[in-house]
Order: C-alpha cells, then structure tokens, then sequence
C-alpha cells in the first residue's frame, strides 16, 4: 500500500482553515461576529441544503468518469433489479418510493457494490441521490453473521450523521438483522464492552474514541469507510487530522468511498493521495449564469444613501419577493430595523442562527410571508428561492482583502437553467472601492451593469419592464 498516511501528514492543505467541532452544537461558535463579513460554516450550509432539498434533483448535466482500476465495472443500470441487491433491502428501496435509480446511483452503484471492492470518489450536486448510494453499499456489504463493526461511515457534524443514519434505517426495515449505531456527542458505551453493531455512523472524534482511544472496535475488520461531505472533512482542520488517523487504523482492504457535492482542486488533489485507485464519478453541477439578469448600480454616499435607494425603488414599482444581501450582520439587522419600521415585512438570515432558525426563517419566506428577506454571505450556494425577482447588493461581495468575489456575485445574482427566469440585480455602490469592485465584476463577466438613478422615477420604473 502506498504510504498515503505519510504524504498525507506531510501534505499542507492550503484550506485547513475552517477549524469546526464536531462533537459541539453549531450554534455555539457564532457569538459576537457582528461587525466581521458573516461567512457561511460549511457544514451547516450542507445541513441546510440537505434539509431544504425535497426529492430528487433531476439533472441532465454530462458525468465525467475516470477510471484507474482496469477490472473497474463501467456500465451503468437502469434498474435497482439490475443490481441484484438482496430481496430485503431492494423492499427497503421501492419503501423509501424510489422506482429508478438517479443519475449518479445507475452510475455509482455498480461500482459501489462490485467484488472485489472498488474505491470512488464521488461528486455530484446536492439531492441527487449520493446519501442513498452509498447507504445502499453499506447496508449491501454487511455480513450478519459477524457481531463487529464493518462498516464506519464519518460525517462533518452530529445533524448530518443522523439524517445519515435515519436514510439508513429506513433503506434497511427489512433487514433486521443489521445492527447501526451512531457514534456521535451524547452516545456513550461502558469502557469493558465491545461494541457489536455492524454499521457506525459518526464524527470523526467519537469515531476515534471508540475505535482507537478505547478499542472498543477492531478498524482492521472494517470493510467499508465512507467519508461523506468529504470537501468539508478535508478542508477542516480539527476532522481533516482525525480522518487521517482513523484512515490509518484501517486496513489497505477496506473500501474506500468518497462522497461529496463539490471538491476544490485542492481537497481532490488530497482525496486521489489517499485513496488507491479510485473510480472518480463526477456529475457536473448545472452552471448558474447571468444570461436572464438585469445588472445595475445606483451611486449612493453612504448607508442612508443605500437605504433611501431601496425605499426609492420600493415606491415606484411593485416587487413581489426580493433578497438584500448585506456584509456583516450588523448591517443586516440596522437595515432590518429600519426596513422594518418603514413597514416591510421583513426577514433576516445571518450566521448567528441555528440551523432550525435559518430554515424557519427560509420556509416563511418561500411560502411568502414576508416579502424581503435580508441576509449576509450565509445564503449564498446551493439555495434556489425561485420566485425571488430582485437581489439587491447593499453590500458588494468581497474577499478577505476586499477584491471583488465574482464567484459569489454569481451564486448570489446567478441562476440555473433550472430556474432560469429573469431576474434584477440591484448593486449599492457608496465611494470608489465599491465602484472598483463594481467594474471588476463587470469585466469578469462580460455583461454590463447599467447606471441607475434612484431619484428619477422614470428610470427606476424602467427596470421593471
Ligand atoms: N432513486 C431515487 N428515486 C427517488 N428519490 C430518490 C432517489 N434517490 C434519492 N432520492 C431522494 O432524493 C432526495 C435526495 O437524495 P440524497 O439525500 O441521497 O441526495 P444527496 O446527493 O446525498 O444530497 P446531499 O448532498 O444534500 O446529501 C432524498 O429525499 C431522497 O430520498
């Protein structure tokens, strides 16, 4: 076997920044961050879309996939029989209302459950059927005849493990003899005993507790390792260094499987180190694009400036739902309060929100009860609110050393194929940074933002035609 572990601990992940405990509750790191950019934590922004995602996403994008085992299965099926899954857990399946497999599944699953066992790395977007893929090959490889775990599958967060572990139970109703257990914050085994489960389901600090610190498992016997969220896993200081370990402890038999929604270059270069001949399965994310958007800038002196803008634009033409994307939560909620008192109706997402509040928050809006919603850099990715017709940037998006963030431009104003109404975008420059920041945005995309005066209602009602 490769000496992965040691090119693993040599290997300096530029992203080892984001330093999250995953035995905590969430809402405990986000105190007193009001006046800094609110910035999304990974992990629970994939909660959120988890949570937010009804059903499956079906997409027609290409799949990209490579293959480095030449004895790797290539084709494809277009049915669960096709897979000769056992009778009970292809029961489980058609449970769950699953008739045909997704896109990545037909293409994943083959893989997943061939012998010898394959390793993948796996990408693909958000609700498009990863979760039930490799639950499917968890649940596929155990042998019940053998009361240890057999299969450890590692989460970023305690929520996320569960979602997983519930998918899990309810693929496997009809297999009772398959024994899960979570290792997660709260769950506690007595030291003298040994763990008999066959399947684990964690965070990474509980998974090595039990498995390495107390020995309350042999990770020689396991057969399957599954890192799901696996971008946030490696991008993340505290989780990266125990995976490593617990990746250590397991033998060069184990199948290694590698799930994730998106993967910097970075994070895949660290993946393919680690694991040994994947199968790398990528299915492209649909591109969001500024084709169907109305770009413009309004010239502002400062915040009040900005504000009296949108009270402008709010008095000449009707808008039915509209988000306002603000720096720093302390914006967010002074323009809140002000909007409020004006009387909007109006919400506010920021990061010092649980992830229950933010979705409450979220399923208010989108069954409109409230009109604007106001937010920071914490909504950004991979949530579509499809009637929303106007984004306004108070704020423009910037990096750490304010440059322009094209990239968050486009998931903030963007939209998908999918979704591809057309839309306004309204950008609040105050002073010549924003100015700057406004023209480098243009230039990146090669679409114009045109002047908007505010003050002339002619103009104003121009755009809403
Ligand atoms: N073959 C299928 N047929 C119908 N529905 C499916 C199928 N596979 C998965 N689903 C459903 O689609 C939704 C998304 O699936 P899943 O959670 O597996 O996606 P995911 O890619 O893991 O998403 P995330 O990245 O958010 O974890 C779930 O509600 C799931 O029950």
């Amino acid at each position: 076997m490769t000496d992965w572990v040691k090119i693993a601990e040599d290997q300096e992940v530029p992203k080892l920044k984001i330093n999250l405990n995953a035995d905590e509750p969430a809402a405990t790191t986000a105190a007193s961050k009001d006046n800094e950019p609110d910035v999304a934590d990974p992990a629970e922004t994939s909660l959120l879309i988890k949570i937010l995602g009804k059903g499956l996403v079906n997409t027609n994008q290409s799949l990209d996939i490579q293959q480095k085992n030449p004895n790797s299965p290539l084709h494809s099926v277009k049915t669960f029989e096709a897979l000769h899954l056992k009778p009970e857990l292809l029961k489980g399946i058609y449970a769950m209302g699953f008739n045909t497999p997704s896109k990545i599944q037909e293409t994943a699953l083959p893989t997943l459950l061939a012998d010898p066992p394959q390793n993948m790395i796996a990408q693909s977007q958000s609700g498009t059927g990863k979760t039930a893929a490799f639950v499917l090959a968890m649940l596929s490889r155990v042998n019940v005849a053998l009361d240890h775990p057999q299969v450890l599958c590692l989460s970023p967060t305690y929520e996320l493990a569960i979602q997983t572990g519930e998918v899990a139970a309810r693929m496997g109703q009809f297999c009772p003899d398959i024994k899960l257990r979570f290792a997660v914050r709260g769950e506690e085994v007595d030291r003298n005993s040994k763990i008999t489960e066959h399947i684990l389901i964690g965070t990474p600090g509980k998974m090595l507790d039990w498995g390495l610190k107390m020995r309350l498992f042999d990770m020689k016997k396991v057969r399957v390792f599954v890192l799901d969220e696996a971008d946030v896993m490696i991008a993340t200081q505290g989780h990266h260094d125990q995976c490593i370990r617990i990746h250590k402890m397991l033998s060069s038999q184990c199948q290694m499987l590698f799930f994730s929604a998106t993967y910097d270059k970075e994070v895949m270069d660290f993946a393919r180190l680690i694991v040994s001949e994947p199968t790398i399965i990528r299915l492209m994310r649909e591109e969001e694009s500024l084709d169907n958007i109305k770009q413009y800038y309004v010239n502002c002196k400062n915040e009040d400036g900005k504000y009296n803008a949108i009270q402008n634009i709010y008095g000449c033409i009707s808008i039915g739902q509209a988000i306002i994307f603000c720096h720093t939560r302390k914006t967010a909620a002074w323009l809140a309060a002000k909007m409020t008192a004006d009387g909007h109706s109006v919400a506010v997402l920021s990061g010092d929100l649980t992830v229950e509040q933010r979705l409450a928050v979220l399923d208010r809006f989108r069954s409109g009860q409230e009109k604007v919603l106001i937010t920071t850099n914490v909504l950004s990715r991979g949530i579509d609110i499809e009637q929303v017709t106007i984004v306004v940037n108070f704020d423009l998006p910037v990096d750490l050393r304010g440059n322009a963030d094209c990239e968050t431009y486009l998931h903030r104003i963007g939209r998908t194929g999918r979704f591809g109404k057309s839309g306004i975008a309204i950008n609040l420059i105050d002073g010549e940074k924003s100015m700057a920041v406004c023209r480098t945005i243009e230039k990146h995309f090669q679409k114009d933002i045109t002047y908007l005066n505010t003050d002339n209602a002619d103009d104003i009602e121009k755009i809403g035609n």
